[in-house]
């Protein structure tokens, strides 16, 4: 009986262990959209214990405690650390099949060298060492543990980029992290207090007055140059859906003058529609005009629960892949802005898998200027990894092999992380061997040729270098397919 996640686990075949052994394990890491706390990166933060380095932000690990039973006091609440760490370790062991069961020992074993596994009676030796190991391990040496070159952190438009710029100043050797432009809360109309809150901040940031559309948009356009100033190579955008509605100032306009009026009417369907869809093609051209990509991660139902919204906030573990329809505000978007010849080099993350063919097609509708105008990068328009929850084994694959099957595998540019926490870098190993058993698989199937320096530098490329190319940042290493 093979070992739980041995040396080889995920590659079926030969070639699949060849590929990922000799091609894709030794790659660094770009982790181009990840939630990591930048303060942490510019402060060198030294994790005070393993509840705080793994457990504390990690709604992944809440959402799966809850559904075991364990009470909130254990997961968010106020009982101390090491109690939930224990209430965590005793539910591993009966997460068996989720990808959390994966990753937890990969990371005890990528991040400390524990190969134990991880259950109530191993939890106080693992506490032990685990936190030994991390009192001697600042969040910059964990990072380099994985050879991680980049970290794309995401920040919303309103942020001083106050750690970015003490980075900026004071670099963590051969790691840059750069700033993602998200302006998430300008399309948050369903509570209109909140988003003039949002619009004050916004304005304080820009130093602008915002009561007008026009302030608006002047007050984006300064936060989008600040933005650059300090690194910024993308943004991204978290929507159920992108609007199926033309791109209209006007309607816009008149949209806003009511929520600045706090007439919550405003924020029915058509006023959302007409409003996302002007903004979202202001900040399609932004990236465009300043080369930086632009990211569209669509269909998460968000904060489902409300009274766990209200308890804990976003981002806490009440969110489910939605079923808004897609296609319409997709192709809208995107037909928009290649009409303008200003669609900048984009990435489609669909959260619902039963989207995944119409995003990979889309993005294939969308390549290239055929209107003329010059060439553009390979894989201009991305359909981006399995995102959220479908970052796991199932997800992943059907992810790779419809980007194969109907566009074009070798100009992807592969895994995030998309984590909170500075252990969860072995998801790029989960990734790349799954990646190299997809491709592993077909060459022993007589699909794929045998070609192993075709296939190690598409490999290489997926893993790192068509990602860091794609971003527009020099890499010192690794290859990128297509060039
Ligand atoms: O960027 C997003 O909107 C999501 O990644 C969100 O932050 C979510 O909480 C997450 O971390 C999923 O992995």
């Amino acid at each position: 009986m093979p070992a739980y996640l041995h040396d080889d686990f995920l590659l079926s075949c030969a070639a699949a262990r060849r590929l990922y052994h000799e091609a894709a394990s030794g790659e660094p890491i770009c982790d181009y959209h990840c939630h990591l706390p930048p303060a942490d990166l510019a402060s060198r933060r030294t994790f005070e214990d393993l509840h705080a380095a793994w457990l504390g932000g990690d709604h992944y690990k809440w959402r799966a405690m809850r559904a075991l039973g364990v009470e909130e006091r254990l997961i968010t609440g106020d009982a101390d650390p090491r109690a939930k760490f224990q209430a965590f370790a005793e539910s591993v062991p009966r997460l068996i099949g989720n990808p959390l069961h994966h990753w937890t020992h990969l990371e005890l074993r990528r991040c400390f060298g524990i190969d134990t596994m991880l259950d109530g009676g191993s939890a106080q030796e693992v506490w032990d060492e685990a936190n030994r190991i991390l009192a001697a391990t600042p969040a910059p040496a964990l990072l380099r543990r994985f050879d991680v070159r980049l970290v794309g952190t995401t920040d919303f438009a309103a942020d001083p980029l106050d750690h970015h710029a003490a980075l900026a100043s004071d670099p963590i050797e051969g790691l840059r992290v750069v700033p993602t432009f998200r302006p998430d809360a300008c399309h948050q109309l369903g509570d209109t207090a909140a988003w003039n809150r949002a619009m004050d901040a916004l304005g304080a940031a820009a130093g602008v007055e915002i009561d007008s559309l026009a302030t608006l948009v002047d007050a984006l356009k300064r936060r989008h140059a600040f933005f650059g100033e300090l690194g910024c190579r993308a943004s991204d955008h978290g929507l159920l859906a992108l609007p199926d509605a033309a791109p209209s100032e006007s309607a816009a306009a008149r949209v806003f003058d009511r929520l600045r009026g706090h007439d919550e009417a405003a924020a029915g369907p058509d006023g959302q529609a007409s409003f996302s869809a002007y903004l979202m093609h202001l900040f399609g051209k932004l990236d465009h005009d300043d080369g930086r990509v632009h990211q569209l991660h669509l269909g998460a139902a968000r904060n489902l629960n409300a009274a766990g919204f209200d308890a804990l906030g976003p981002d806490t573990g009440f969110d489910a892949i939605g079923d808004a329809r897609q296609g319409p505000g997709l192709v809208r978007h995107l037909s928009a802005l290649a009409a303008a010849g200003r669609l900048p080099r984009t990435v489609l993350y669909n959260l619902n898998p039963v989207d995944n063919h119409l995003f990979a097609t889309v993005a294939g509708s969308f390549q290239g200027r055929p209107a003329g105008g010059g060439s553009t990068a390979p894989g201009h328009v991305q359909f981006g990894s399995g995102w959220w929850f479908l970052d796991q084994d199932r997800g992943m694959r059907d992810q790779i092999q419809t980007l194969m099957e109907v566009g074009v595998l070798s100009t992807f540019i592969g895994m995030l992380t998309d984590s909170r926490s500075f252990l969860s870098f072995p998801r790029h190993e989960y990734f790349r061997r799954i990646l190299c058993d997809e491709i592993g698989r077909r060459v022993d199937a007589g699909l794929i040729p045998d070609d192993a320096d075709l296939l190690d530098g598409i490999v290489r490329g997926i893993c790192f270098g068509n990602a860091m190319a794609f971003l527009g940042v020099q890499s010192e290493r690794g290859s990128q397919a297509g060039k």
